[in-house]
């Protein structure tokens, strides 16, 4: 369901670019060009529908920001817009527990408030830890943060710190005071850098001490990024959002890094990354299959470089509706593998077999053509110290798969002629 937004505005021209923002966040706009208008439609809908508002301080029947407190009176977090900047209304807006105050002077306004929009939504998912030792100052930040709808985290000191950052993944901005006893802020900042890049844990320090050389430390240790005493509330917004973005950034980055474009799914060199840290837990008693298609090139010839796409994307889609808890990948072209940790050869192989079958028996519907095909499988259990040799074993057993008909399952318990070549590479 598509989150709502009210729009209270009463200038046309400015109601029309803010719905064009809105709609690019993907949101619904519910439009009211005054305070009596937006009480009477905000009447008929459903108050949980709406994600914010989005509100502007002077109109005809609501001169002095009225419109912004019947918004804030209904629970809806507030996005206060001016016409243009006046440090007077300003200070009145953010007397308000406002989520941010936007002046409407230029396009790249318009785009920072279409940024607003998109982190309320994705900040619900974003753990922000304040370390503070001071109450009074972890309320105020507490209150700003959580009108942007991050999941808050508090802590007065390192180690209670430490522990919370290791146990709440959700946790991705870390604020810390220089206020903790003896350097223990700095210290903290060091100690998790041991175990988070600045890609995996944006930390930002908040500094009191008036020494010139007190940001600097922060930074030389390990810190994203600082904030000096006494900031501003959009100072403090800004960077945050910075921070958090970075983060985000970088993770899409190496999703995009680390999935096949066609499938979704993991590709090579992503599955050995999660194969070898599964490793570092257990080294032994995991299967490993590798599944290639059969005669996939006929497929391509006769029916087109797309249909043959679709084949690729429904075997993708079934791997992981069957195989939820394995570790799956495409490792390019037709050929796909699966990692079964803690796993018996009698249960992978039966869980192969009903794959393999599931697969043959549903057609692919492809421009109006019934599409069938099959695979053929390799599977191993035989662990010797590496990822590697399990895969040309599980290889050999395709190999074998190939040459004896196609369609089937050929694991360890088969024993058959190449079975010599993998005795000759576990001596
Ligand atoms: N549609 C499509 N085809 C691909 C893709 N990647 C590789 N292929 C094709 O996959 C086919 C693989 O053919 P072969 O290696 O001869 O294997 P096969 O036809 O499946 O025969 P067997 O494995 O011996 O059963 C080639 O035609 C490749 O062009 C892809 O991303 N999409």
């Amino acid at each position: 369901m598509k989150h709502k937004v009210l729009l209270i505005e009463d200038s046309h021209h400015d109601m029309r670019l803010l719905k064009r923002v809105i709609g690019k966040a993907n949101l619904e706009v519910v439009s009211a060009d005054s305070l009596t208008r937006a009480k009477i439609v905000f009447a008929d809908s459903e108050p949980e529908q709406f994600l914010c508002a989005v509100v502007e301080y002077t109109l005809p029947d609501a001169p002095r920001g009225e419109a912004i407190d019947f918004a804030l009176s209904a629970y809806l977090p507030v996005i206060a817009i001016t016409s243009g900047f006046d440090e007077d209304i300003r200070d009145n807006i953010l007397q308000r527990d406002v989520v941010d105050y936007v002046p409407k002077e230029n396009a790249q306004m318009y785009e920072y408030m279409s940024r607003l929009l998109f982190r309320l939504e994705k900040n619900k998912n974003i753990g922000v830890l304040i370390t503070h030792p001071k109450r009074a100052v972890r309320a105020s930040i507490l209150s700003i943060l959580r009108r942007h709808n991050f999941q808050i985290f508090e802590s007065t000191s390192a180690s209670d710190a430490e522990s919370l950052v290791q146990t709440l993944p959700q946790v991705k901005l870390l604020l810390v005071s220089d206020q903790l006893k003896e350097g223990a802020g700095i210290d903290l900042v060091a100690s998790l850098r041991k175990v988070y890049s600045k890609e995996e844990l944006a930390i930002v320090g908040l500094i009191e001490n008036p020494q010139e050389h007190a940001p600097a430390r922060f930074i030389k240790g390990g810190a994203n990024d600082y904030l000096t005493f006494p900031y501003a509330q959009e100072a403090f917004l800004c960077r945050v959002m910075l921070n958090v973005e970075y983060i985000e950034h970088i993770d899409t980055i190496k999703q995009v890094a680390n999935t096949d474009y066609l499938t979704g799914l993991p590709n090579r060199r992503h599955f050995f990354d999660k194969v070898n840290a599964e490793l570092k837990r257990d080294t032994k008693h995991h299967c490993l299959a590798l599944i290639d298609l059969d005669h996939f090139k006929d497929i391509n010839d006769t029916l087109g470089h797309d249909a043959g796409d679709e084949v690729l994307k429904a075997v993708g889609s079934t791997l992981k509706q069957r195989f939820p808890q394995d570790i799956i990948a495409r490792f390019g072209g037709e050929e796909f593998c699966v990692f079964m940790a803690d796993t018996s050869l009698e249960d992978a192989e039966a869980a192969l077999s009903d794959f393999k079958q599931q697969c043959k028996e549903t057609p692919i519907q492809y421009a109006g053509t019934s599409l069938r095909y099959t695979m053929s499988v390799g599977l191993t259990r035989h662990f010797r110290d590496n990822i590697e040799s399990m895969l040309k074993i599980a290889d050999i057993h395709l190999y074998h798969a190939k040459e004896t008909g196609r369609d089937k399952v050929v694991s360890d318990l088969d024993h058959h002629p190449d079975i010599d070549a993998i005795h000759s590479l576990s001596t």
